[in-house]
């Protein structure tokens, strides 16, 4: 499996049958990389949702100040980015499933098994909103769970069998976007190419490489990636701890900049591209990304600059007309105070993704090609899905 120098997560499936799922604790990069294990559907829960973490009891944090800040800390999550998130749903369910606590006598126990894994996918279902990824994962899976044959045992084997398909093709699906990506980029910018981007689209967003992140990667393979500016990514800084952390592991040319900083870095130093990841495309193209996406959209057209985004099929929703009807995750407000050192009690809004209107779209990178707007400015993402499905 091609990868990324950077491990998202490590997943083992061992002799006896158990599967094993440990996660990269996102939360201490850059300064320390550790790794946390996920033993059932609800370790898998909070690592997406948050971190906090089950084995301490929250009367415990009242007892002193340090560890009230641990608690106020840990509202932040440990794993994050849409492919990611659906990935880590998945083998945590595989990995609960194959353990050796109570979950596999219950489910021998359950009267009907399949309605016993139903009910821990829609659990899962419920961590994160926004990214479409986790429910066109868990609806796969659904469907791989009814289509299996009625025995326990065949059921928890399709599951680790497509836990393990999962990762190589979000890999292979990563690669893809970044070939198509760096051939349509290079196709105008031949002799190497400016790159802006925000949050982390990387190999922490997903199995492993990524996405807007994997066309950069490319461009840098092919000797033609000029420079990448990571915005920080206000509040919970993806851009400065997770996207400036991958570019010097890969020794790109990478600058990071302030989200404030973007307009007039556009205007000083300029650049060729913005790419950008996805967690939901409607079917019109309007896209929700990280919050702070559709001020940099405003800002590439106000500077004549492209503004692409890098996306797997599996972030493509043609069952959502616009960007108006995509929920819109609200984080708690202490992740905003806490990271951006404001004082304690003041209201915030805390919206963790926007939506980018399609007009302010250049292309939608995908694995299967980049879908360019019509004459008219509109994108067919159904047609698209149709002729590529
Ligand atoms: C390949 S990751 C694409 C998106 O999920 C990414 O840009 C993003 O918005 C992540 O948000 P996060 O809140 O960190 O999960």
């Amino acid at each position: 499996m091609a990868t990324g120098k950077l491990r998202s997560l490590i997943f083992d499936v061992l002799q006896d049958g158990r599967a094993t799922l440990s996660v990269l604790d996102q939360l201490a990069l850059p300064h320390e990389t550790k790794y946390c294990e996920v033993k059932n559907v609800e370790d898998a829960w909070d690592a997406i949702r948050s971190m906090v973490s089950r084995a301490i009891n929250p009367a415990i944090l009242l007892v002193g100040l340090s560890l009230v800040c641990s608690y106020t800390v840990s509202l932040l999550q440990r794993i994050r980015g849409a492919p990611l998130i659906a990935i880590v749903a998945v083998l945590g369910l595989a990995v609960d499933l194959t353990s050796n606590d109570k979950t596999i006598s219950e489910l021998n126990a359950a009267p009907d098994a399949k309605q016993f894994i139903h009910l821990k996918m829609d659990y899962l279902k419920t961590s994160r909103p926004t990214a479409v990824n986790l429910f066109n994962a868990i609806q796969e899976l659904m469907d791989i769970v009814d289509k299996a044959p009625d025995s326990t045992g065949d059921i928890v084997t399709a599951i680790v069998t497509h836990a393990q398909f999962m990762l190589e093709r979000d890999v292979a699906d990563n690669k893809a976007i970044g070939n198509s990506g760096a051939d349509d980029l290079l196709s105008r910018f031949p002799e190497g190419v400016r790159l802006v981007t925000i949050c982390n689209t990387g190999s922490l967003a997903t199995a492993s490489w990524g996405t807007a992140l994997g066309v950069a990667r490319e461009l840098q393979s092919r000797g033609k990636l000029e420079s990448i500016a990571a915005l920080e990514t206000r509040p919970y800084n993806q851009g400065s701890r997770l996207t400036a952390y991958e570019i010097m592991v890969e020794e790109m040319n990478g600058t990071l900049i302030c989200d404030s900083m973007a307009a007039s870095y556009l205007k000083s130093k300029g650049a060729d591209a913005c790419v950008v990841g996805a967690d939901r495309v409607c079917a019109n193209g309007d896209t929700a990304n990280k919050i702070g996406t559709f001020n940099l959209s405003i800002l590439a057209k106000t500077f004549g600059v492209e503004f692409f985004v890098a996306s797997p099929f599996t972030t493509l929703d043609t069952s959502l007309a616009s960007g108006d009807q995509i929920e819109i995750e609200e984080r708690p407000t202490d992740e905003m105070i806490n990271t951006g050192n404001a004082p304690k009690g003041m209201s915030c809004w805390n919206p963790a993704f926007d939506v980018t209107p399609a007009t302010y779209i250049t292309g939608i990178i995908t694995e299967k090609g980049v879908l360019k707007p019509d004459a008219d400015g509109r994108f067919d993402i159904k047609g698209f899905v149709a002729r590529h499905s």
